[in-house]
């Protein structure tokens, strides 16, 4: 065996940042870069990224986690990619000049889209064909207003010469050369997210294509989770790109949840919770979405049951950037221990409407209860439960959906690092809560699929066997006191939802950049 070094490379392209982790091949983190992109919200409801700053963002953190080590391509065996899922672009095929911003996942534009969908009576058909409701949360209803507002791309997209694509599709198109090749695919994970794909059949389903009004040649080729997405020509030079997936997706492959019932929660931006479901569609019902897990080559699908959180850390993010209540997103955790409680204050963080269970568009964020008494440190605590009780509402769903409730949550991401907050999902939830050695699991996830691809880990028992816990909460809050906060919970969410009517889309080309961003620097 050659005592050089060799690694396995993750990409986490989330809501908030994008990280490059490396990973040696006994599956140990040895190297972390990460870089925030700028989030921007230029009218009520809308959320964008610069998809060039994103690309800009890959180039430089992925040679940065290498030059940590003092290592390079030539000793990287395979690249795997996760990414904030449902957010998408369109480009040029010719030069790959992105024709509009990321339009992200957050974005409630598309309302007008959704409701047209709705009233020409296409939900159910919508729900039975790909797992998911009709919603702005999924990309497909945000592409559709994409081709009716921006001038001229809708004839593009006919004749083909634009591409449309979630944030793995990007990456991977320039990754593998570009305009100059590029490979235009997305994976099945990622599609699942669309609105678009048939969840049975793993291909796109040309009745929601009519449904949504998408031309088929704008659309990326679906490829399973692991496999050859091509090889890299710029910032791995020769480096195999072996897997890619939606990082929720990623994080239950990273937790291991490879067994039916096995579940997770990510709690970053949002708060996910998948529990593996099997070979066969879940099906829906109790506000959560069948979804595809992943699918490895030669083996039958996986699919989750997911219940998606829109608002969880952006809240705290809200509240570090637009109330300046902390400086920075931990500080909350500080300011909520000088209260004993939330002295009566509920916040509601229904920024774009609310997902599972409830799936209100028409919600938006309430702080209720509010006295002379309440202060800062309550108001924090009313911000972190909304992050658990929001959890409890799709554990609930869940244990519904499952005819049993869960024995334990297996939890990461980014606000996993404030204790008082999983001591409060513990609390609220009644179960017990679990972070892995490795809170970093959806770069865990992305980096055991790309090695898998390439044969550098046996299989998902071996996987399973790198899994460590870190920490443990057990539940500590008394039943009366949980029963009524649940009500009072519930309480404030009424006052949330059915507040807004949707907006009509604007007739012409609105979007914030009215000059395309500039071409990915690497490119001639
Ligand atoms: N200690 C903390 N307490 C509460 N929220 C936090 C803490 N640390 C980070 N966050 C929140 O978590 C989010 C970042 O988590 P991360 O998993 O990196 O997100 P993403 O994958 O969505 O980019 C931000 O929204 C931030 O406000
Ligand atoms: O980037 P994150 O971690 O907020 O994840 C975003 C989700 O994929 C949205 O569905």
């Amino acid at each position: 065996m050659s005592s050089d070094p060799r690694y396995v490379v993750a990409v986490d392209q989330g809501t908030t940042s994008t990280r490059s982790i490396v990973f040696d091949l006994q599956g140990r983190m040895v190297s972390l870069a990460s870089r925030q992109h700028r989030h921007h919200h230029p009218q009520p409801g809308w959320s964008e990224h610069d998809p060039a700053e994103i690309w800009r963002h890959v180039q430089h953190v992925v040679p940065q986690a290498l030059d940590d080590i003092g290592a390079d391509a030539s000793q990287v065996v395979a690249l795997g990619i996760a990414n904030q899922r449902e957010s998408c672009l369109v480009w040029e095929r010719r030069t790959g000049r992105p024709l509009t911003p990321v339009i992200t996942w957050e974005d409630t534009r598309a309302g007008d889209v959704v409701q047209q969908v709705l009233d020409a009576g296409h939900g159910d058909l919508v729900v039975e064909r790909t797992g998911a409701p009709v919603s702005t949360y999924f990309a497909g209803s945000r592409l559709r207003w994409l081709l009716d507002h921006v001038r001229g791309l809708a004839e593009r997209a006919e004749r083909g010469e634009v591409c449309f694509g979630t944030m793995e599709t990007w990456l991977v198109w320039n990754l593998t050369g570009g305009a100059d090749g590029g490979r235009h695919v997305t994976d099945v994970t990622n599609a699942s997210r669309t609105n678009l794909l048939d969840v049975r059949g793993l291909d796109w389903d040309p009745r929601m294509l009519e449904v949504f009004g998408v031309p088929h040649a704008m659309l990326p080729h679906v490829e399973p989770t692991t496999g050859d997405f091509g090889t890299c020509t710029s910032v791995l030079p020769g480096v195999p790109v072996a897997a890619a997936m939606g990082d929720q997706q990623a994080a239950l492959f990273g937790q291991t949840c490879f067994a039916p019932g096995q579940s997770k929660a990510t709690f970053g931006t949002g708060a996910f919770l998948l529990v593996n479901a099997g070979s066969e569609v879940p099906p829906s019902g109790h506000g959560l979405v069948p979804t595809v897990a992943y699918v490895l080559p030669g083996e039958a699908p996986v699919y989750a049951l997911e219940g998606s959180v829109a608002a969880a850390g952006s809240l705290v993010q809200w509240c570090r950037d637009a109330l300046r209540l902390v400086p920075t997103a931990p500080r909350i955790e500080t300011l909520a221990r000088t209260a004993p409680d939330n002295g009566g204050c509920y916040v509601v963080p229904a920024f774009s409407g609310l997902y599972a269970p409830r799936w209100d568009a028409h919600a938006r964020g309430v702080i209720v209860g509010l006295t002379a008494y309440v202060d800062r440190g309550h108001l924090a605590r009313g911000v972190l439960e909304a992050t658990a009780w929001q959890t409890a509402e799709v554990v609930e769903a869940v244990a519904s959906a499952l005819g049993h409730g869960l024995d334990a949550l297996r939890v990461d991401g980014g606000m996993t690092t404030n204790h008082l907050l999983m001591q409060t999902v513990a609390d609220v939830l009644d179960v017990p809560v679990e972070r892995p050695l490795f809170a970093e699991t959806v770069s865990v996830g992305a980096a055991y699929a790309a090695g898998l691809g390439v044969g550098a880990w046996g299989d998902l028992d071996a996987l399973s066997r790198l899994w460590r816990r870190a920490a443990r909460w057990e539940p500590a809050m008394p039943d009366a006191v949980r029963r009524r906060e649940r009500a009072q919970w519930s309480r404030a969410v009424e006052r949330a939802q059915h507040w807004v009517e949707l907006p009509e889309g604007p007739d012409q080309l609105l979007l914030s950049a009215p000059e395309p961003p500039p071409v990915p620097e690497d490119r001639p």
